[in-house]
């Protein structure tokens, strides 16, 4: 099951046919019993990207074998939230919305409150996933903003959960293994958010602007806050190359603690603050070509180590040139992620530091998993073989 533009309702929904269920469904690795599942958190605004990043991530782990889980109770049509591939499950955390969008009208809450979240539901959900048994976890419909049949989700070895509040909650947060925070620049965020909410949630102009600025006060309040105490942090910022209203090319920093599980990516020597611009015989760059840089920084009150790049690539294949200066990728291969990024070319973000370091973060998260489960993932694109 290849994901086609077909299969999209939107960027957060699948509708596929009761057909692909049972095909989706027998991809998925199924857990032994002494298998450990680990829980990862991602979050992030609406519309900053969080679903665009687990399409991605979904297609690293499954290969070819990605997916809507669907598999609803009845046999017709099913639109779902959920991604899956034979080692991951992706759970959308707005299908944990304590009312639909006619409810938020009676409380007159948006649907960044917290007291618009069933976080009962969602710490007793997430703690059975992780203790390896199955749920009917309940479907938010972004389209027309109703709360949907509830669908199974069968645990595979590594869940992640994406949305507004994935560690608001203290019991949430102590099931949770790694936590990356997805901190989007103002601009970006709104011009991505309205974007996405007309071409696919059938919102005007209007509406989306002014429903930005009714949220903010519950973003600072309930979803910002998240990124202070997130492991990793993925920030999107406006290049620094050149003057672009527009918004077009980005500054994509990658935000690290050191934890037990978790060694900093970093550029050619660990501890060091390097800055680079690889443009020239073997990085092929047009105005205003690229900037790496990285180091040891601080994000609040924590010591941290930082990678980043400003600008983007003309030719992603040539991006194995900086792929050899990076450490701590946790890629199995050299130019693994070269190539998991050529796989997903068509992807938003490919040819800049937002594809560059979601894939990184990606196959981070599989070595996190590696370390915890003591088992191993196979890279789902192999390394060419030697000539
Ligand atoms: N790295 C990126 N570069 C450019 N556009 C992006 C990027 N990531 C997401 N987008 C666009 O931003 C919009 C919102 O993305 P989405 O993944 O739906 O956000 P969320 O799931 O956080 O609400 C979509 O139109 C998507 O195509
Ligand atoms: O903002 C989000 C998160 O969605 P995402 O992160 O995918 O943008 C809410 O789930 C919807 O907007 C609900 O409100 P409504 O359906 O009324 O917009």
């Amino acid at each position: 099951f290849v994901p086609t533009t077909t299969n999209f309702r939107s960027a957060n929904r699948w509708t596929i046919k009761a057909k692909d269920t049972s095909f989706t469904r027998n991809l998925m690795m199924k857990l032994g019993a002494d298998d450990k599942v680990i829980l990862i958190g991602v979050a992030a605004d609406s519309g900053c990207g969080k679903s665009t990043f687990m399409r991605r991530l979904t297609n690293i782990f499954g290969g070819s074998n990605v997916g809507p889980l669907g598999g609803g109770f009845d046999n017709g049509g099913w639109e779902t939230n959920t991604l899956v591939s034979d080692t991951t499950t992706v759970i959308c955390l707005d299908d944990y919305h304590a009312n639909d969008r006619s409810g938020r009208k009676v409380t007159g809450r948006t649907a960044l409150e917290a007291a618009e979240q069933n976080f009962d539901l969602m710490y007793e959900q997430l703690k059975a996933l992780k203790e390896g048994k199955t749920v009917a976890k309940p479907i938010y419909n972004h389209v027309n903003g109703t709360l949907d049949r509830p669908e199974e989700v069968v645990p595979t070895p590594i869940v992640i959960v994406e949305g507004l509040h994935p560690w608001y909650d203290a019991r949430v947060k102590d099931l949770l293994d790694y936590t990356i925070y997805l901190d989007i620049s103002d601009e970006i965020k709104r011009a991505w958010k309205i974007q996405r909410d007309m071409a696919e949630r059938g919102w005007t102009l209007e509406q989306v602007e002014a429903e930005i600025e009714k949220r903010k006060p519950d973003f600072n309040k309930f979803v910002g806050p998240q990124k202070e105490v997130a492991d990793s942090v993925i920030q999107v910022l406006p290049t620094e190359l050149t003057n672009d209203p527009e918004g077009k090319i980005l500054r994509v920093r990658l935000i690290q603690k050191e934890t037990g599980d978790y060694q900093p990516v970093y550029l050619f020597d660990q501890g060091s603050t390097v800055s680079w611009i690889p443009c020239g015989t073997k990085l092929t760059c047009s105005y205003p070509g690229i900037k790496l840089g990285s180091g040891p920084d601080r994000w609040f009150d924590n010591a941290v180590n930082v990678v980043e790049m400003d600008g983007q690539f003309d030719k992603l294949e040539e991006l194995a040139y900086v792929e050899k200066h990076l450490g701590n990728t946790a890629s199995k291969y050299d130019g693994e992620i070269t190539a998991q990024m050529l796989k997903n070319k068509g992807a938003p973000g490919t040819l800049n530091g937002s594809g560059l370091f979601q894939t990184i973060v990606s196959l981070k998260i599989r070595e996190v998993y590696e370390k915890l489960s003591g088992k191993k993932v196979d890279a789902s694109v192999k390394a060419p073989v030697a000539a």
